[in-house]
């Protein structure tokens, strides 16, 4: 990752110093300047040199000192804008024009060591991004005809077979096919304890998507395994492993910006032509009152430090940096500064019920036949049809007629999905429908009461018509996620007043999950538009409202949201994708430590506003009034900015405390 040495500079434009000039060139430079100040300032006290020499080595300091503010000035101005380095620039040759060739070297070696100290701060933050992905392995050994070989991870290819030994680092996504242990998975999601890890039989299947897997099969590159050796099939090339993505969002630049982040450009945009004018005016001082030009200029140019938003240029990106940084070795993903800031202001959050309050993966708690049918038929037919739809009521019925019977398959053909209702198909020439209570409009009233008695009870039910002739009733129970209760307790401990269930479930079911993990509000029976006017109905009474979601059916009402959380990300292509903050491990608990660090972060940036324009606030009176000098006005200049950063690095150590 050595070519992320992109330096955002004092005004987030121009192009850093690429390449071979890295900021450890930059700092060098700086001390060379320094050091040619220095020993032209000592020869020109030395009787008998002549006075040319310290001149050529001023000369010299204007170089170094100057290199990269030219650079920088030269890539702004290309683009229409005066910035920070330009007029510095143009002080340091006014000074030297007026013959003072240490005050302007001066000048540019405390900026360009300034600078160049910022600039290996910001790296840090930026190397803690960059350090993910030493987190996978260089090679893996792999399965071949002739015997085990080792190879790099960028030549694995789909389906390999791939062995781990104990105690190493997992070189691929995959499944894991021989072997099982736990694994430490918490340098991508994040939790401190390891899962376990078990064999799933996929000799024979062709084409295994990772999205499919379950948790306890599937293994992401850059984890940790145990004490067991384990063989992994191969399910996703090295650049699009979890891990190579997770990288790629969070140094993505182009990320969404917060609203401070925002503000500050704005006010640098009508910020540099004030200051402009007010040294222009200045400039002229000497026309007006009783002083000489030279007096006039210094005071212009040291009002003109004094004055340079640096700090607060870099107040906001450092922040963000360092909390996005942070962020993701916590196994929390915020895309970009947005987030990261608003995250932490939201006193509302929406929680999708299946998959994300609870377990997703329901059980059959009970099938009743109707009009002469049996259990068995019922539970048949039903999983016959369930077989082509994936929600998780399907995979429970499948399952549970697995288990019962082993009857051969019925034909089964134009399977129909009904969003937020059930399914419709054509089995050995009949029409049957499976669904809620709300997909059917002419039940008769005792298959209706019979049906409503069971959802009272907090069950799931579905119904089976054939033909036109209700057959019988499934019911499913899903619990809640272990955690749940605990994070509900600890968000409302950190003032989220108002949490709300959103559920395609019925009401019972949706009601009787909320009581047992303490949240207040349930909505159930909503159809997925549904889902998104409820969202649109709590940003009109709340103004943010975070949803959380595992991104599969919710995608929409997670963009729709102020702030869009998915969960269990790192299984999910789609949650990785469409969330604003993915929390990469499959627990709610990560999510009281995304918003604590979202709220310390936007703790830093206030600090740093208040650094930052507090230290303008102090010099540029300072400096018009002939209190301070140039000199002081540099340091005090570059100390806050050094100070904004620093204290953004600060971030990086976040710990959430519960
Ligand atoms: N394949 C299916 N088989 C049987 N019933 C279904 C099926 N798909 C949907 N349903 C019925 O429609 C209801 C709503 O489904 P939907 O997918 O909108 O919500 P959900 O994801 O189950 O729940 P939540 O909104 O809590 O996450 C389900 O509770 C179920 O009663
Ligand atoms: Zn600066």
């Amino acid at each position: 990752m050595s070519e992320h040495h992109h330096h955002d500079h004092c005004h987030n434009g121009a192009a850093g110093h690429d390449s071979i000039f890295g900021s450890k060139t930059e700092l060098q430079f700086s001390i060379l300047a320094g050091s040619f100040l220095l020993v032209g300032f000592l020869l020109s006290f030395i009787p008998g040199v002549s006075t040319w020499v310290p001149l050529i080595i001023y000369v010299a300091s204007f170089f170094f000192g100057g290199f990269y503010a030219l650079k920088e000035a030269a890539g702004s101005l290309v683009k229409g804008r005066f910035d920070i380095d330009f007029l510095m620039i143009a002080a340091a040759l006014g000074a030297a024009s007026l013959g003072e060739w240490a005050e302007g070297a001066l000048l540019l070696f405390l900026f360009s060591l300034g600078h160049a100290l910022e600039h290996s701060a910001m790296d840090k933050a930026r190397k803690s991004i960059s350090a993910l992905s030493d987190l996978s392995p260089k090679t893996a050994f792999v399965k071949r005809a002739e015997g085990v070989e080792e190879i790099l991870i960028e030549e694995l290819r789909i389906d390999d077979i791939v062995i781990v030994k104990p105690d190493s680092k997992i070189p691929a996504d995959g499944v894991v096919v021989k072997g099982s242990g736990a694994v430490n998975q918490s340098p991508i999601t994040g939790e401190s304890i390891p899962v376990d890890k078990v064999p799933l039989d996929s000799t024979g299947v062709n084409h295994i998507d990772i999205n499919d897997v379950n948790a306890e099969n599937r293994v992401f590159a850059g984890t940790i395994n145990g004490s067991a050796e384990l063989h992994i099939r191969v399910l996703k090339l090295s650049a699009d492993s979890t891990l190579s993505r997770l990288i790629k969002l969070v140094s993505d630049t182009k990320a969404k910006k917060s609203r401070t982040q925002r503000f500050t450009d704005e006010v640098q945009i009508h910020y540099v032509p004030g200051v402009l004018a007010l040294v222009a005016i200045l400039l002229c001082a000497f026309l007006f009152i009783d002083e000489s030009f030279s007096e006039s200029f210094y005071r212009a140019m040291a009002v003109l430090v004094a004055a340079s938003p640096c700090a607060l240029a870099i107040s906001t990106p450092s922040a963000v940096l360092s909390g996005i940084a942070r962020g993701a070795r916590g196994g929390v993903l915020f895309k970009g500064g947005g987030p990261l800031e608003e995250l932490g202001g939201l006193r509302a959050i929406a929680f999708d019920k299946t998959g994300t309050l609870t377990e997703g993966k329901p059980r059959l708690t009970s099938v009743t036949a109707l009009n002469e049918s049996s259990e068995d038929e019922v539970l048949l037919l039903a999983a016959a049809v369930e077989r082509h739809s994936n929600h998780p009521i399907a995979a429970a019925i499948v399952r549970a007629a697995d288990e019962r019977t082993d009857r051969p398959l019925t034909r089964v053909s134009e399977v129909t999905s009904v969003q937020g209702h059930g399914l419709s198909a054509l089995v050995d020439g009949s029409r049957v429908l499976i669904g809620n209570i709300s997909f059917f409009d002419d039940l008769s009233e005792d298959v209706r009461k019979l049906a409503l008695g069971k959802e009272s009870e907090g069950n799931t039910t579905i119904l089976i018509k054939k033909d036109d002739h209700p057959i019988g009733i499934i019911t499913v129970m899903d619990t809640p996620r272990p955690e749940a209760a605990e994070t509900i307790s600890r968000l409302r401990k950190l003032g989220i007043k108002r949490m709300v269930m959103l559920s395609g479930d019925n009401q019972q079911v949706a009601d009787s999950v909320a009581g047992q993990i303490g949240m207040s509000e349930a909505w159930g029976g909503l159809l997925p538009e549904q889902k998104l006017d409820s969202i649109a109905a709590l940003l009109k009474r709340e103004e943010h409202v975070a949803m959380v979601g595992d991104g599969v059916n919710d995608a929409p009402a997670m963009a729709k949201s102020s702030v869009g959380i998915a969960m269990g990300a790192a299984g999910s292509d789609v949650a990785l994708e469409t969330a604003d903050v993915a929390l990469m491990s499959d627990k709610l608990s990560s999510l009281p430590f995304a918003i604590g660090l979202s709220r310390q972060s936007h703790r830093v940036i206030k600090q740093n506003l208040w650094i930052s324009l507090g230290m303008v606030a102090i010099l540029v009176p300072l400096t018009i009034l002939d209190v301070a000098s140039i000199g002081f006005a540099v340091v005090g200049h570059e100390g806050s900015t050094l100070l904004v950063v620093f204290n953004a690095l600060r971030l990086l150590n976040y710990q959430y405390k519960a």
